[in-house]
């Protein structure tokens, strides 16, 4: 798909430019230990050193429903994806909070909620409604979504994440909305990795034993189905907030803006997104470990370090938000730190 073939790789020697300018600021060599790694792979990614420092942050909430909650894969009714919806729009959800705390905007793309939902004109946060339709079909039954249908979503949240971007955003944290997703994200993660489903599958939202051990039969009857192309596996088993991810991090990464992940589901979204332009790897942060155990494969399988790890599991955009801050201070001691200078140690006693 187009969008896949516009994704530039890192650059390596901007990388190592990184990499010796650390060596050479007013400090013990290393001494900024992943933070020094962080900013060799900002610099990469924007393909300069020192790269820029991003200081205006974009969460993209994609929402969306699941036909697969009809299979009481989560306690929560569906009808609190279009009701958490509005409460992001009027500022009230945690994401709005984390994203006021380190200066990052909130858009919210609708690209298949099923509830009928309010969102006042004044709102604080607008959204998006680009519905491709009422939730995916079952999944445990058959296809979500057609692959066009993927690729409609696709398309809407790298337009969204375009839109952010000519509006001046310069780092980019797709986040979801979703009741069930986590069974979607599960799938998706089996289908593309090959894990066995009980290692992939976690407790979402919180359900009993019982529960997650039907959820783990679920995913793996469903994910075994999944063609092996990319977009027909999103297809198959994903939800349209994952493809709007999908979307959303090869928009940014077509443009060498910093894309920071966030949960179990933006982490699937992340790994399709990969499969379709490996070079959008070169571009991707992760915000934090996720509790979620796909979440936690898919951080291997990319090799992507996580920057915080604080046992969350809620979703929304949120760890990656918290981990914007650290990105900024990469950035920053890159520009800012002096130069070593009459400082070095000599080699004479
Ligand atoms: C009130 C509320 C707010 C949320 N914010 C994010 N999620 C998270 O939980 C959902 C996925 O979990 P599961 O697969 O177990 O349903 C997604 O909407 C995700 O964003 C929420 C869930 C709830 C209930
Ligand atoms: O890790 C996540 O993103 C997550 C975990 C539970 C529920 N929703 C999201």
């Amino acid at each position: 798909m187009a969008l896949a073939a516009e994704v530039p790789r890192g650059d390596p020697a901007a990388g190592r430019a990184a990499h010796d300018r650390h060596a050479q600021l007013r400090k013990p060599p290393n001494s900024l230990g992943d933070l020094e790694s962080l900013g060799v792979a900002l610099a990469a990614s924007a393909g300069h050193s020192p790269p820029p420092i991003p200081l205006s942050p974009v969460v993209l909430v994609a929402a969306a429903d699941h036909g697969v909650h009809a299979r009481g894969v989560t306690p929560w009714p569906q009808t609190i994806t279009a009701r958490m919806l509005e409460t992001i729009c009027a500022g009230g959800a945690t994401v709005n909070a984390l994203a006021r705390g380190v200066g990052a905007r909130v858009r919210v793309l609708d690209v298949g909620v099923a509830t009928p939902y309010t969102v006042p004109d004044r709102a604080p946060v607008a959204v998006r409604r680009a519905p491709v339709r009422a939730g995916t079909r079952d999944l445990s039954t058959g296809p979500a979504l057609t692959v066009g249908e993927a690729a409609s979503a696709m398309r809407a949240g790298a337009a969204e994440t375009r839109a952010a971007l000519d509006a001046g955003a310069d780092l980019v944290v797709p986040g979801e909305m979703g009741i069930a997703n986590t069974t979607a994200a599960a799938a998706l993660i089996v289908a593309r990795t090959g894990v066995p489903a009980v290692e992939a599958t976690g407790h979402g939202t919180g359900i009993d034993e019982a529960t997650w051990r039907a959820k783990v039969a679920l995913v793996e009857t469903a994910a075994a189905r999944a063609p092996a192309e990319p977009l027909a596996a999103l297809a198959e088993v994903g939800g349209l907030e994952h493809a709007a991810m999908a979307g959303a991090v090869l928009a940014a990464a077509a443009r060498r803006v910093p894309v920071v992940l966030d949960g179990v589901s933006s982490l699937a979204a992340a790994l399709v997104a990969v499969d379709l332009a490996p070079a959008s790897r070169d571009h991707l942060f992760a915000g934090h470990r996720p509790h979620e155990p796909g979440a936690r494969i898919v951080l291997e399988r990319l090799g992507l370090p996580s920057l915080l790890d604080l046992e969350l599991r809620l979703g929304e955009g949120t760890g990656g938000v918290l981990a914007v801050p650290l990105v900024q201070a990469a950035a920053r001691v890159l520009h800012e730190v002096d130069e070593l200078g009459e400082l070095a140690p000599s080699s004479e006693p």
